[in-house]
């Protein structure tokens, strides 16, 4: 598989839990109207911030039917809809920040919360857009920031061609632009490597999913 790697945060020490400027963000254009911007550590104290999350959020474990039997959907999840406070506020923080630095380009604010708790290694996301709303016919924008250990998040556009592979954890956000939902898959494998949980909090505006 071809890769092409970019950087992100590696530790994160600090027991203070608060948010960079977002001033530093680079874009990285994929193609076919997609892109990703990108800011390693945008959050300071990022595990500190996981181990809160691992075990005050009201995580549930969901089943899925998959063809004839019913599976362990290979990650926890919670959900906070428009209006719902977040089970940290640094993570309204984030949710401010983030609709005023887009505003202009996004034309709306990011609305909903969804956290995805990646235990260890095995737990994962397949190959996905985020195409049961909006995503699915007008270009969008998903922000996710990443706590506790790195896992990477791969990128493939849906035509074919070479896979970007992006080490997320430890306070780093991502922001999926564009056509990124339609024209291009995302997917968190499972890893021999990963060396503990990684939770990520994904921002959309209403009616994304
Ligand atoms: O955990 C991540 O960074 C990606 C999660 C994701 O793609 C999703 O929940 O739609
Ligand atoms: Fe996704």
């Amino acid at each position: 598989m071809a890769t092409h790697q970019l950087q992100g945060s590696l530790f994160d020490q600090s027991d203070d839990v608060r948010l960079g400027s977002l001033a530093g963000i680079r874009r990285t254009v994929l193609g076919d109207g997609a892109w990703i911007d990108l800011l390693p550590g945008w959050l300071s104290g990022a595990d500190a911030l996981f181990e809160q999350l691992a075990t005050e959020v009201p995580w549930k474990a969901e089943r899925r039917q998959m063809y004839e039997r019913v599976v362990d959907v290979p990650r926890l999840l919670a959900f906070y809809g428009t209006g719902e406070t977040l089970p940290h506020p640094v993570l309204d923080e984030a949710r401010r920040a983030l609709s005023e630095h887009y505003a202009d380009e996004l034309g709306e604010a990011f609305t909903t919360a969804g956290l995805c708790h990646y235990r260890d290694g095995r737990d994962s996301v397949a190959w996905h857009g985020d195409r049961i709303g909006r995503g699915a016919r007008e270009n969008t924008m998903v922000a996710i920031l990443s706590v506790g250990a790195a896992r990477d998040l791969l990128l493939r556009p849906r035509r074919g061609g070479a896979t970007v592979r992006q080490p997320l954890g430890h306070g780093d956000l991502i922001v999926m632009g564009g056509s990124c939902q339609r024209t291009w898959e995302h997917a968190v494998p499972k890893s021999t490597r990963a060396s503990g949980g990684r939770i990520s909090i994904q921002f959309r505006p209403h009616g994304v999913r």
